[in-house]
This record gives structure tokens, sequence and C-alpha cells, in this order.
């Protein structure tokens, strides 16, 4: 594989305190995750999976260690610089949808171009309704939430992380609130984006279903890698 990883984590350790215990739920993790690729993070509950995609995504600093996302050290930035890093390279999916219930799901997904560079209203509605084309809601844009089903609203929230084209994007559970079909739809389109659009999507899951539609599975216990495979791989296993 000669593609460039855009996510290295190098030596992550972080730690939480809860009263007088000091719990270590990154232990020296390090990892390089590549673009045009669908990565999957599995394992136990409590392993430590949202917490390294928080580190991955500079959401969460580590107590120690490095993360270069698109070649910038995460940890050297200021915080307006971090904002920036974000807004201008990163995507989010989480498994609750986090969509604002008044707006229409093109308002939803017209919201996050608000945000940096200002452009025109109309070429603005254009990008909003092609992500939501791409994720194959093209005939609702003019719903709300609440006139939409669980798997529509989750894809109306990934057309909203994929309106401003981000190179990474960050899937915390993205299937969890899903049945297995719409679960299934989900994570084709994640995949699908990585392939056509060679952006990073790094997803958390505890999902073992998700396992064969991903690219690359990684599995953590304890704050650790413990299985790091490549879809190839396991299907010569299985
Ligand atoms: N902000 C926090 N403060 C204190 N403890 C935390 C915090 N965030 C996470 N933890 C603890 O860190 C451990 C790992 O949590 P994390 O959410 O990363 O695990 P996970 O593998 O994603 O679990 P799940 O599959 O249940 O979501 C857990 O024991 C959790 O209680």
């Amino acid at each position: 594989m000669s593609a460039t990883p855009t996510l290295i984590g190098e030596q992550l350790v972080k730690s939480f305190s809860s009263g007088k215990t000091r719990q270590t739920v990154l232990n020296g993790i390090s990892l390089s995750i590549l673009p045009g690729e669908l990565t999957l993070i599995i394992g136990p509950s409590g392993s430590g999976k949202s917490t390294l995609l928080s580190v991955l995504s500079g959401l969460l600093l580590p107590d120690s260690g490095t993360v270069h996302a698109m070649g910038m050290e995460l940890s050297r930035l200021s915080a307006e610089a971090l904002d920036r890093f974000r807004l201008e390279y990163c995507g989010f999916v989480f498994q609750g949808f986090n969509l604002f219930t008044s707006l229409t799901a093109l308002e939803n997904v017209l919201l996050p171009l608000n945000y940096g560079p200002k452009i025109d209203k109309a070429v603005a509605v254009r990008r909003a309704t092609a992500a939501l084309e791409l994720v194959g809601l093209g005939n609702r844009i003019k719903l709300r939430p609440m006139e939409l089903s669980g798997g529509e609203k989750q894809r109306v929230a990934i057309a909203r992380a994929l309106v401003k084209e981000p190179k990474l994007l960050f899937a915390d559970e993205p299937t969890s609130a899903l049945d297995s079909h719409n679960g299934q739809i989900v994570i084709d389109i994640l995949h699908h984006i990585a392939q056509e659009h060679g952006t990073t999507v790094l997803g958390v899951s505890h999902d073992n279903r998700l396992i064969k539609h991903a690219d690359r599975v990684i599995t953590l216990e304890d704050g650790a890698v413990v299985k790091d495979q490549r879809a190839r791989n396991m299907l010569e296993a299985a």
C-alpha cells in the first residue's frame, strides 16, 4: 500500500481521574490511518474506542504521545488553530444524529456552510442538495427530522458532515441506533465516500456485523491494539 497516512497516532496515552482513582484508557497506542479506506475500530465496551477517536480528531488532548493529522501535529496547534483544523478538514457523525428538529433536512445540511469562507446562497443550496443526493435522500430534502426514519436521519447527519468535503470523516457508533438493514446502508455509504472521494473514514463500533463492510478493522482491548486486519486477510481467514 503506497498511500501516505493522513492520521498518525504515536504512543498515545490518556488517563481519566475519578475521585482518588486514575484509569489509564489509552495505553501507548500507535497507529496510522490511510485515506481512501473505511477503517473501523472495534472492541469491548470501555476498551477506549471513543477516547481514541476523540484524541485522533483533536477533540481531546492525550496526556502524552502525538497525533499528526494532514501533516499537522495537533498538540502544537493553539485552541483557535485546532478549531480551524476541525472546521476545514473534519466531518463528524455521532450515534444520536444531533439534528435540529425545527429545520428541514436541507437546512440542517446547510448549517456547516455558515462557518468558514462565505459562499453564495445558491451555491450552498446546490452543495447541500448534492450531499443529500449522495446519501440517497435527494427526494426528502424538505422533510423535518420527525418525518424521517432513524436510518434517514443518520444519512442527513452524514450529508451534513460531508457538505464541506472533509478530508477526514469520524463516525462514533454511527449505526448503533439503527436496525441491521439501515446500519448496512449507512456503513455502505461511509465505505463509498472513502473509495470514491479518497476520504479518510474512521469509525468506532461495537457492532461486529459491520466488520465485513470495512477495509480494515483495528481491535482494541484495555486501551491497546490487539489486532489490526485488512479485509482481504479477514476473508482469507474466514
Ligand atoms: N471524560 C471522561 N471522564 C472519566 N472517564 C472517562 C471519560 N471518558 C471516558 N472515560 C472512561 O474511559 C473508559 C473508556 O471509555 P470509551 O468511551 O473510550 O470506551 P469505548 O470503548 O468507546 O466504550 P463503549 O463501547 O461502551 O462506548 C471507560 O471506562 C470510561 O468510563
